[in-house]
């Protein structure tokens, strides 16, 4: 599903990614680790195609990113959800307006939003509060309709930034809980956290980088 050949990526002098290499397969769920600057979120960015390697070729499914023309890449971005440790929802939207914005942006049947924005808030355990405005909700359940919107294309790979970074433990495993689901449904999932303990409890694939170094789960 996903390859990193000798992925390097650099900010003038400053290395952020040096020579990392690892296939993840698909329906695989791993955590990607490492400390503060260790070049977790710039791996990500590779994969959402907010940046090209310096050096080096990802390969997600049947495209190369090097080579995504403009009409592939809102295509191929379909294929990945992404959350972020603040899922920076509209406040004055409410969250079924929240959940359906990505599939009104991208042109996706009118009539058959209803139905996709439902499946996705009853995925997240959130259909009851559909008509809601964000500010009315905890920060848990903003995150999980930070996650719905990130599953309502229905996308192949799901990359999550720090998705429980604001949580507690408690919420944290109810998110993990959600994740775990996806990966069920043969969605690929990769996380980045700084969690050792939340990764510590699951039994899925560490990546470390350090210093911009795949040095663990290759
Ligand atoms: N746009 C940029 N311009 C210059 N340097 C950058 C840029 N983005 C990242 N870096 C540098 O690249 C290195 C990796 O940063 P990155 O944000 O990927 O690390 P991280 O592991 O996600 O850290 P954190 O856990 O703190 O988010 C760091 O040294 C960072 O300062």
């Amino acid at each position: 599903m996903i390859e990193f050949q000798n992925v390097s990526k650099r900010y003038g002098a400053r290395v952020a990614l040096d020579d990392v290499s690892f296939r993840l397969d698909p329906g695989e769920m791993s955590f990607l680790v490492g400390h503060s600057g260790a070049g977790k979120s710039t791996l990500l960015r590779q994969l959402i195609c907010l940046e090209a390697p310096t050096e080096g070729r990802v390969l997600v499914g049947n495209f190369d990113l090097r080579r995504l023309t403009a009409e592939q890449l809102p295509i191929y971005r379909r294929k990945v959800g992404v959350v972020f440790q603040d899922p920076q929802l509209l406040m004055d939207r409410s969250v079924y307006d929240n959940v359906a914005l990505p599939l009104q942006a991208s042109g996706f049947d009118r009539k058959a939003i209803p139905h996709r924005v439902e499946a996705a808030l009853q995925q997240v355990d959130l259909s009851e509060l559909a008509g809601v405005l964000p500010t009315a909700l905890s920060s848990g359940q903003r995150q999980r309709v930070g996650i719905a919107r990130a599953v309502v294309h229905r996308p192949a790979l799901l990359l999550a930034d720090e998705p429980t970074g604001n949580l507690d433990p408690d919420l944290s495993k109810k998110i993990m809980k959600l994740f775990t689901q996806f990966r069920n449904h043969g969605v690929t999932v990769l996380i980045a956290t700084h969690e050792q303990a939340l990764v510590e409890s699951q039994p899925f694939r560490v990546l470390r980088l350090d210093g911009g170094r795949l040095v663990e789960g290759q």
